[in-house]
Order: structure tokens, then sequence, then C-alpha cells
């Protein structure tokens, strides 16, 4: 093999790794690169030191199974965080741009599009300290064309340099999902990378495709145009949360008719053309991921006046708000329309298990129309921590409500004590292990359960004693007597 960052020969070889961003993506992605390929040096970099602090010692910034074993394995060895972004710019022949791309929340596209201002400030740095060539990846997930604007800011720089300044960028976007971020890294479905079509392209596409060459089988790792890769990831998400919205707005036709989601998603699942992945009728999505991009995707689709397909979309948004807000609206018409000053226990308050993410969750959404009726909330979540529900319950209600309706609990029967209802609103495991008999001698009486995540059987809550809602389970008397039109 050939060094190539610097264009000799027919194959560039990568030897340093820069990412820009050591959230969720740059962590676990590049501390995979550093576990599976020990030639190369991966830094990764980040303007928020707290955080790069937290990847330099015992207790990392994020929870993910699996992450710290890699992570202590490689770290000062071939993997580094610095929060030092010049220096790891300067010395990279590939640099990973994953940072985040939040839904822009002012001026042009509020509330639809994503906001590029992080991927152009980091754009900016490269252009103002690299030195010799570079392949630029976008690893962050990006509307169509934005490698385009990348491109052009590097181009600038190059013109006006006199130090052998040249830039490959390609479009290499991240499909793992929390939780499971290490597998999926290290198993993934696919890798997708796209890039240019010239020669230069194509040789930075080679470079990239050998990195991940080192674990994953080659059939796995997809080239294209670099727009498709950037289109591709949109649509995988938008087809992700299209699958949930569409077994959510059937949950609602269940609790209507006497059918069961469950029963429903099976029968419908086990045809292979339909397959049985994310049918899992739920309070609605959260996560950082699939609101934005699909809001993305209609904004992309809208700005291509292509109306009636930003429509098709946007109702997988619309079927999400709903169903998080109708979830919300029985528990306080099951609780004799009035939940002002009774204690609710929440559990759950992750957007998924296995994460102590928050950003999205439905727990967020749901928990904000209690507070609006005045409901007293008692919320435990086995990884979130009280700080991390404050600043979000805050961020959409106020302080002041926040002080007077919220209290957080380390122990879930302490939760439940005295509490009118128990809500689930987070398929942990956990929560299925508990003493739920226990928990209700203990509560206010008549005692009713909300399960907004299907991991409970009516019949089961019901023998305790519970008056039980479930997201797409009719009520007893429907199941029983059947619907009549
Ligand atoms: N979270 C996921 O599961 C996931 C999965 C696939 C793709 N993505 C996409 O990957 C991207 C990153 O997501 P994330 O969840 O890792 O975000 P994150 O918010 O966890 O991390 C982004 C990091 O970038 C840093 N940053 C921003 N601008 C910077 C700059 N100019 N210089 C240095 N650091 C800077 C921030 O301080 C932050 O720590 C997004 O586009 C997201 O849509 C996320
Ligand atoms: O059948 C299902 C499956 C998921 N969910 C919910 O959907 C949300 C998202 O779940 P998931 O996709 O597992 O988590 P993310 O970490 O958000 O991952 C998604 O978003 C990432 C960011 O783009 C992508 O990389 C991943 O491929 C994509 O799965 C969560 O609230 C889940 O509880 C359901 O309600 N029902």
């Amino acid at each position: 093999m050939t060094e190539i960052a610097n264009g000799n020969g027919d194959q560039t070889v990568v030897r340093r790794i820069t990412c820009v961003g050591a959230g969720y993506v740059g962590g676990p992605t590049c501390a995979m690169i550093a576990y599976k390929s020990p030639q190369i040096t991966v830094t990764v970099v980040d303007m928020n030191k707290e955080r790069i602090d937290a990847w330099n010692s015992d207790s990392l910034p994020i929870f993910e199974p699996g992450l710290e074993d890699v992570v202590m394995k490689c770290r000062g060895t071939n993997l580094f965080f610095s929060t030092d972004v010049p220096e790891a710019i300067r010395s990279a022949d590939l640099i990973f741009i994953s940072v985040n791309t939040p839904t822009k929340m002012y001026g042009k596209g509020a509330g639809m599009a994503p906001d590029l201002k992080y991927v152009e400030s980091v754009a900016r740095s490269i252009a103002e300290h690299a030195q010799g060539p570079k392949i630029v990846v976008e690893k962050s997930t990006v509307p169509v064309k934005a490698a385009e604007s990348i491109l052009s800011i590097l181009e600038d720089a190059q013109r006006r340099s006199n130090n052998n300044l040249t830039f490959q960028v390609l479009s290499n976007p991240e499909f793992l999902a929390e939780g499971t971020a290490m597998r999926d890294l290290a198993s993934p479905d696919r890798v997708l990378i796209g890039g240019e079509d010239s020669e230069e392209g194509q040789r930075a596409v080679a470079a990239l495709v050998n990195v991940y060459a080192s674990w994953v089988p080659r059939d796995r790792i997809l080239t294209t145009k670099t727009w498709s890769s950037e289109l591709s990831k949109l649509v995988a998400n938008a087809f992700l949360a299209q699958r949930i919205s569409s077994i959510n707005s059937v949950s609602a036709i269940c609790e209507a008719t006497g059918a069961d989601v469950r029963e429903v998603a099976k029968a419908v699942g086990c045809d292979e053309r339909i397959g049985s992945n994310f049918l899992n009728a739920s309070v609605g999505f959260g996560g950082s991921c699939f609101q934005k991009d699909v809001l993305s995707l209609v904004y992309l689709c809208e700005s291509l006046h292509l109306d009636k397909v930003a429509d098709y979309w946007n109702g997988v948004i619309t079927i999400n708000n709903w169903q998080r807000r109708r979830f919300a609206d029985a528990i306080v018409s099951e609780l004799f329309n009035t939940v002002a000053g009774k204690k609710i226990a929440i559990f759950g308050f992750a957007f998924k298990k296995s994460t102590g993410d928050t950003r999205e969750s439905s727990a967020i959404h749901v928990s904000k129309h209690l507070m609006e009726e005045e409901a007293r909330l008692a919320v435990y979540d086995p990884a979130v921590t009280e700080k991390q529900m404050r600043q979000e319950l805050v961020m959409e209600t106020s302080e002041k409500s926040v002080n007077k309706l919220v209290t957080v609990f380390s122990d879930p029967y302490e939760a439940a004590k005295d509490a009118h209802a128990i809500v689930i609103l987070t398929e942990w495991e956990e929560f299925k292990t508990y003493d739920y008999a226990r928990m209700y001698n203990a509560m206010s009486h008549p005692a009713a359960f909300f399960d907004g995540r299907l991991l409970f059987k009516r019949k089961d809550i019901e023998a305790i004693g519970f008056h039980f809602f479930g997201i797409g389970s009719a009520p007893s008397h429907l199941s029983e007597v059947g619907y009549i039109l």
C-alpha cells in the first residue's frame, strides 16, 4: 500500500483520522474504528470541553452498552479525545464532520429545515487550518447537496493557499441506533459512501472503503454518487418513522374496535414482503433523528415545489404528534377528566430503552400535557439524570411549573406510592420485573395503569386490580362484546 493522503500512487491509505464532534455518533464510531484498525490513529475533537473531559475520564459522557469497554481498550493508544481542533485538522488525512444538525429554530425554514451552521463552521475550520491533501467526510445527517456547499468553502481556501491544499468531500451517513450503537457499528447492515465520479473522487472513496473493510464485509459497503448517499439517509429514517406512524394509526383503530394491535402487527409482519421490524405501536417515536430528518425531507420537497410529496411525508409527523397527545388525553379522561393535584408516576423518560438520551422523547410531550392539567409528576428512569429531566421539562414548560409539579425519584416504588396512576413511557426491560401488586397496595384507589409501550398484558395488570389503558388494545368491554358498527 502507498501513502495517498498526499495523492501519490493509485491507492490512498488513511493513517490519521480526525473526527470533529464527540457526540453520540462521533464518539462510538471513532472508538470502533480505533478498535478495529490499530494501525490508524483516531482523534476525536469537540469545542465542548466538558464533553471531552468526560471522554477522557472514567465516566463517559454517553451511556451505550459495550462502549466503555472499547474506549478503555484504545484510549491513549490509538484513540484520543481533545479540544485542540486546529491541530487535529492539521494532522489528519481524513476528517469526519460529525456535528449536530438540529432542526433550525429561526429564520427561513424555522421548525423544518436542518440547521447547518455547525457543519459550516467545521468546514471553515478545515479551510483555515488544513495543510496538504484532506479527505473530508460528511458523517452528520445533512440535506442533499450539502457536500457541494462544504466543497465550495474548501475550494475557496484551496484557491487562496500556497501549501498544496486539495480536498475531496465524501458523504458517509451513519445508520447506528442508540442503545445498540456498538453492535450496529461492529456489524452494520450496510456502510454507505458517496463520492464524486472523478478519478480523485473515486480514489477518496476507495480510501474510506479500505478503512471500513478492516471489519465490514466488502459486499456490505455500498458506494454511490454523493447526492444519492445524502438522500438515502433521510429516506431510510423517513421509512422507519413511517412504519411507526402507520402502526400507531392502526393502534387507534384497534382501541376503537376491539382488535389488538400486537396481533395485527404480528399477522401483518409475517408477510416477508412487509417484515416484522419497527411495527411496535407506542406513545410515539422520539430521539434526535426521526422528527428532524422527516422534517428535513419535507422541507426539501417543499423547496423543490413537490407539495404532494411534502404532504405525504408530513403525515408521519402529524400522526406522531397526535399519538402523543391522544395518549396524554386518555390519561386525563380515564382519571375522571381531572388530574389536577393528582400524583402520577411516570416510568421512563429516555426516548427508548438502553439509552440515557432524552432528545425529543415522547415522555417530555406527555409530561408537558399532564403538567398543563396541573398533575403532580413523580418521574423515574433508570438511566436519565434528574438534571437532564428538569432541563428538558423547563424548556417545554417553565422553571416555576417544574419546581411545583415535578419530583424525580431514584426508586420506582417510592414514585408509585400514593400515586393515582402509573404511566409507562419507555420500554425499559426492568419495568417488566417490578412487583406491581406491591405498588398497587401503596397507591391511591382506584389506581390506573397506562401502558404506552406494549410492555404488559391487559389481563395481568387488571388481575392485580388496576384499571388498564394500553396503546392499541381495547377496553375489556369492547374486547368481550365486539364492536358494533
Ligand atoms: N444520535 C444518533 O443516534 C445519530 C445516528 C445517526 C446519525 N446521526 C447524525 O449525526 C450527527 C451528530 O449527531 P450526534 O447525536 O452525535 O450529535 P451530538 O449533539 O451528540 O454531538 C455533536 C457534537 O458536535 C460538537 N460540535 C458542534 N459544532 C462544533 C464545532 N464547530 N467544532 C467542534 N465541535 C462541534 C458539539 O459540541 C457536540 O458535542 C447529526 O447530524 C445526527 O443527525 C445521529
Ligand atoms: O417499532 C418501533 C421502533 C421504534 N420506536 C421508537 O422510535 C424511536 C426511534 O427508535 P430507534 O430507531 O431504535 O432509535 P434511534 O437511535 O433514533 O435510531 C434511528 O435514528 C438514527 C439517527 O439517524 C438512525 O441512524 C437509526 O438507523 C434509526 O433507527 C424511539 O422512540 C423508539 O422507542 C417505536 O415506537 N416502535
